[in-house]
């Protein structure tokens, strides 16, 4: 059994706006999974499925086996949850809010642990909410999703507002809990985090899972890129070709290709064989940065498709491993 299990989900709001229509995944005990997606993608709607805070208007969610609205007893104490807006009262102290906080879980952790945990101990830890940076907030948030010891966390964006060093610090303390053994579910804007953290990702857009996979896997299907400055007395159309069409942009080359090994082979033989130098030669994989812009980019009309179901343009399934897009 996975400890997550999503399932055709949908969530439609009133006046029937769908913000997940239909959206499948799981994520594994001991496996930190990504959600990205533009502003709007669906998201936290999908989350707060899974944290049982609403329920959903089709398809299933299990999360450690159980249904999380329905059997919301049998979950909520395994669980972690740390939402976008932590909404303290703004008086009380670090050290008060937790206590308030471990007063109603049961078997909690001793205070002084978790917010050493988390970089609130000491001094912080006597200071009034309301005095908190955004980053502070976004641990003190973060220090009361881990009282109850969670077999399953939910982070939705843990790391907005903080510094580069508390971004590291939870992203060592993230990966921490994954060596203990903790399940992890994280919705954020910053890919270098998914990059760093994910296991697995999925990238959302209106509603949908576009793609999915490991972090690898999602770029790998993207096409890689060599870029060169053409050398003198040199057109594209010098180029051996066995390469695909190259583009040309104020001189610099640039071949896009889902074959970047034997692409590279080719060129370097070409140019040894015709005693030619490619300055400034730059052979990488895509990005999840292009990947994601990509997928944000796509136009906007192709999402009235795809909620009509309509075949063509854009056809972002709930997917299952592979990038689902078409166009025409
Ligand atoms: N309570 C609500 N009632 C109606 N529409 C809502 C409600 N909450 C969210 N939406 C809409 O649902 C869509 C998805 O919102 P959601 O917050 O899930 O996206 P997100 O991917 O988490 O975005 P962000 O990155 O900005 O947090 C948006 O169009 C949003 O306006």
């Amino acid at each position: 059994m996975d400890a997550i299990e999503v399932d055709g989900l949908k969530r439609r709001y009133a006046k029937g706006f769908e913000a997940v229509r239909g959206v499948s995944f799981s994520v594994r005990e001991g496996e930190i999974f990504a959600l990205l997606g533009t502003n709007g993608a669906g998201k936290t709607s999908t989350v707060e499925l899974l944290e049982g805070l609403a329920r959903p208007s089709g398809g299933n969610v299990r999360v450690l086996g159980f249904d999380p609205y329905s059997e919301r007893t049998a979950v909520r104490p395994r669980t972690g949850v740390m939402l976008q807006e932590g909404g303290f009262p703004s008086e009380l102290t670090v050290t008060e809010t937790i206590r308030m906080w471990a007063g109603c879980t049961s078997d909690a952790r001793p205070i002084g642990e978790v917010l050493a945990q988390v970089g609130l101990s000491d001094r912080r830890a006597q200071v009034r909410v309301k005095q908190l940076s955004g980053g502070e907030r976004r641990r003190l948030d973060l220090a009361m999703a881990l009282v109850g010891h969670p077999e399953v966390l939910f982070l939705d964006e843990p790391t907005t507002g903080m510094d580069p060093e508390g971004r590291r610090d939870t992203w060592d303390l993230v990966r921490e809990l994954r060596r203990a053994g903790t399940t992890v579910l994280l919705t954020t804007h910053y890919l270098e985090e998914a990059e760093e953290l994910a296991d697995r990702l999925a990238i959302m857009r209106a509603g949908r899972i576009v793609t999915t996979g490991t972090p690898e896997q999602v770029v790998a299907e993207r096409p890689s890129s060599i870029r060169f400055t053409l050398p003198d007395g040199l057109s594209p159309a010098h180029l051996p070709t066995t390469l695909p069409q190259p583009t040309l942009r104020e001189g610099r080359v640039e071949i896009r290709t889902p074959q970047l090994q034997s692409a590279l082979t080719d060129l370097l033989i070409w140019a040894r064989q015709a005693g030619v130098e490619l300055p400034g030669l730059h052979a990488r994989t895509a990005t999840l940065e292009e990947v994601f812009l990509e997928i944000a980019q796509l136009p906007d009309e192709a999402d009235e498709d795809s909620q009509a179901g309509g075949p063509g343009k854009h056809r972002a399934g709930a997917a299952s491993g592979g990038m689902e897009v078409e166009r025409v």
